[in-house]
């Protein structure tokens, strides 16, 4: 079995619930199957840690688990135009993976979700691509064969799937933005098995 990593950040449950729907294209592949991790949060405050295991929701992230998937799907949410701090500081943390050069050649896909339309979430999605390039991985979008991707008013991008939540960010998850994230997944997931 073909395992792809969906590693992602949330405090809201945007991005979780993109994840899920990433995890669901990833799986409709025959022979993929999706590990799905977080990280956790990051704090001014040095002197408490969180435990290693979250008390709910999916485990986090280790270096180990970048370096046994065939493919990674990471996701944020967007924060003045950017990834998380969290995700950041993970990804900060994987130098030994970047001096062994364990991911060169492995396919890669972003996602994120925003408050407004037009509040940085492109951006976000370009720039989270920037550290998994310096790592050598493969970028995987989605191209406009994709019918949802011509016609949406809510989000999707050719860089990744997003999702657009509102000022109040209590916008479900809509039609178009829930195919592009399974579309993803399914594409990430197909290009791993293809590398491989
Ligand atoms: C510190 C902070 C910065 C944010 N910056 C942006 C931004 O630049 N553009 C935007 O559209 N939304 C911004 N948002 C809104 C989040 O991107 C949005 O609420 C997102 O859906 C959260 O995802 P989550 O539910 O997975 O945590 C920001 C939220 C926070 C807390």
């Amino acid at each position: 079995m073909t395992e792809l990593l969906i590693l992602y950040y949330s405090q809201g449950g945007a991005v979780k619930e993109m994840a899920q729907l990433m995890a669901r294209g990833i799986e409709g592949v025959t022979g993929a199957k999706a590990r799905i991790r977080t990280v956790p949060k990051v704090s001014a405050n040095c002197e408490t840690t969180e435990p290693d295991i979250p008390a709910s929701g999916a485990p986090y992230a280790t270096l180990q688990d970048l370096e046994e998937c065939a493919g990674l799907a990471l996701g944020s949410p967007t924060r003045f135009g950017n990834m998380a701090a969290p995700m950041k500081y993970f990804l900060d943390g994987t130098s030994g993976l970047w001096l062994k050069g364990a991911l060169i050649g492995k396919p890669a896909a972003v996602f994120t979700s925003s408050g407004s339309m037009h509040g940085g979430n492109e951006m976000t999605l370009l720039t989270m691509m920037i550290p998994l390039m310096h790592h050598g991985m493969l970028m995987v979008g989605l191209p406009y064969s994709e019918p949802q991707l011509g016609t949406t008013t809510t989000g999707g991008t050719p860089y990744g799937a997003s999702h657009i939540g509102g000022a109040m960010d209590d916008r479900p998850i809509s039609e178009d933005e829930k195919k592009l994230c399974m579309t993803l997944g399914k594409r990430l997931a197909e290009t791993a098995l293809k590398l491989q």
